[in-house]
């Protein structure tokens, strides 16, 4: 996992590594941060030598990375315009320590200093320069930047905007592209008319942790490549878990919440998974859940739908096996009592409930006694979630052994947050949703985060392309959610979620891979399941001998 960091975390981070213990002297952070800016870059843009470079530094220690960049480029055999915002003073010690050392070595032919200090800029030679040069450093605002790009960043940004979008400049932004809030990646001038937008960088070189504006959109989209370097920060500060923490998941995370499967292991040993859920007109979704858990390595499913859709259901996903219940098209609390005895008798490991369930009014009443009936996990997605808006005091005794899984708008429903503001910090928001209704949140998305009902720690998952962007690719999650829950059992349902959104996504790109972004369907995704899961494979430890979770009947 990759550590997931806010400004403030950052700023900690920082402060730790120079006054505390470790009492690293500030202009060495700063010294090593511009190193690491001209190290990746250089293999970016194909060496350093013979090539213009323009380096704009703002007023804060973002410019004065700026500085460090300008001399290591000029060691490296590079030309540098070096556009400086701050007055002397303006800087921090060490800030202007660099910049005491770059003017020492200014000259009208390799070095060329540009000091604003209040006076107006020539922004016709600026773009001149920007033309006539091969790439542009962004050192005018990092964590610092809060609000909206004002005048004269707002000017300079949009002309590096202008001149890039021509093709011949290569942008490197330093620790986060100007304009992107480190804590949410929401961008300056969003929703505005004013040209202060944020500016688009083909390379972030990011510093210490990697930033959430950096995953989140809109910043994601301003940051191209990112690479991360730790600029000689001691590791356990690396390392160290942080208050309110959040994760970015990597592939060799999954593999550890995968259980190999044991050469002795039968049928029961990998899960009884029961999909209750569907509706006369929306089969189709009950049908995509149970295919999910299928191509996830569920042992048995079992398919319960109401009475009257069962008959288009038989057969139709051959593995599964299909009952129908009650009577009519949809469920009512009449029916939870079979649904009740079937769940002790066939000894269910994992419930999904919600594709295609339908709203009415009896449906709320047959969801909510299945909760309360049972006692493995269930994950709750759709319909299910929104007959249960508001029910925030019934759910909580349960939390712990429910996954929910809305996308945007469902959990504007259930949570009462408006679309605006669960858009505006998503990770925020499902935060906050957690610390009050105590359930494990799967928040779908791009990117789609999960947060821990024990924890409240949040996992950010990096897999998945805009090709799944369709109707029924939640349906096949749900399914597969629940089969991963029996994998990790129930003390880690947010592992469970984790893996199931990360394999998820992995197939996801595996379809885009194969067919572009255009017309991959949900069924293709969740047929491409096993191949991620072979992929995985390869990194699992051995199979160890465990206590099977369910035993065969
Ligand atoms: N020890 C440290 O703290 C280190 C910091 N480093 C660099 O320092 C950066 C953070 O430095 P700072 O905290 O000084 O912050 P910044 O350099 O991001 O900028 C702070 C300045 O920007 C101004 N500002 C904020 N929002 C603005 C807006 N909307 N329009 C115009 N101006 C705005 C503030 O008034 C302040 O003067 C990091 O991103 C990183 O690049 C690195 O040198 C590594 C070590
Ligand atoms: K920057």
């Amino acid at each position: 996992m990759q550590k997931l960091n806010t400004a403030a975390q950052m700023r900690h981070m920082d402060q730790t590594a120079m006054h505390g213990i470790y009492a690293i002297a500030p202009a060495i952070l700063m010294e090593n941060a511009g190193h690491a800016v001209v190290e990746k870059g250089d293999a970016f843009v194909g060496g350093w030598g013979g090539k213009d470079v323009v380096i704009l530094c703002g007023k804060g220690n973002n410019g004065g990375d700026g500085f460090v960049i300008a001399r290591q480029l000029l060691t490296a055999g590079a030309r540098v315009y070096v556009y400086i915002l701050g007055q002397p003073e303006d800087y921090s010690e060490e800030a202007c320590d660099h910049l005491t050392t770059l003017r020492q070595l200014a000259d009208e032919d390799l070095c060329i200093l540009e000091f604003f200090q209040g006076r107006p800029c020539d922004w016709g030679l600026l773009t001149k320069r920007l033309e006539a040069s091969q790439v542009v450093i962004d050192a005018l605002l990092g964590t610092g930047f809060h609000g909206d790009l004002r005048e004269p960043m707002s000017r300079i940004v949009a002309i590096v905007n202008a001149v890039a979008a021509t093709g011949s400049l290569q942008v490197i932004a330093v620790d986060i592209p100007t304009g992107v809030n480190a804590d949410t990646g929401a961008v300056s001038g969003a929703g505005s008319d004013e040209e202060n937008g944020p500016l688009f960088a083909d390379l972030t070189v990011t510093f210490g942790a990697l930033k959430r504006g950096l995953v989140f959109y809109p910043g994601r989209a301003c940051a191209g490549q990112i690479e991360l370097d730790a600029i000689g920060m001691p590791w356990p500060l690396l390392q160290a878990q942080e208050a309110d923490p959040a994760y970015l998941l990597m592939e060799q995370d999954i593999a550890e919440v995968l259980v190999p499967r044991r050469p002795d292991s039968h049928k029961g040993t990998h899960g009884t998974i029961a999909i209750v859920t569907g509706s006369s007109d929306m089969a189709g979704a009950a049908l995509m859940a149970v295919r999910g858990a299928i191509r996830s390595g569920a042992g048995k499913v079992f398919l319960r739908v109401p009475k009257e859709t069962a008959g288009y259901c038989i057969g139709k996903e051959i593995e599964a096996m299909v009952h129908g219940v009650g009577t009519g098209d949809h469920f009512t609390a009449a029916d939870a009592e079979e649904i009740l005895a079937d769940c002790r008798t066939k000894r269910w490991s994992v419930i999904a409930m919600g594709p295609g369930l339908g709203v009415h009014e009896e449906t709320k009443a047959f969801v909510k006694a299945v909760i309360a009936g049972t006692t493995c996990p269930i994950v709750l997605d759709a319909d299910a979630l929104n007959v249960l808006t508001g029910e925030r005091e019934f759910l909580a005794p349960y939390g712990s052994r429910l996954i929910l899984t809305p996308h945007l708008a469902e959990f504007s429903r259930l949570s009462g947050f408006s679309m605006a503001d669960i858009e505006a910090d998503p990770l925020g928001k499902a935060k906050e949703f957690v610390r009050q209704w105590h359930v494990n949140l799967v928040l779908k998305g791009a990117p789609t985060v999960i947060v821990s009902a024990k924890t409240c720690h949040a996992y950010v998952n990096p897999t998945g392309n805009a090709g799944m962007a369709c109707g029924g690719m939640g349906d096949i999650l749900t399914g597969m959610t629940a089969s991963f829950a029996v994998h990790a059992g129930l003390p880690d349902l947010c592992s469970a979620a984790c893996a199931a959104v990360y394999v998820h996504g992995a197939a996801g790109d595996y379809c885009h891979d194969e067919y572009g972004s255009y017309g991959f369907s949900p069924v293709d995704v969740a047929d491409a399941v096993p191949r991620v899961i072979r992929r995985l494979e390869e990194n699992m430890e051995r199979p160890v001998l465990q206590r099977p979770l369910v035993t065969e009947d």
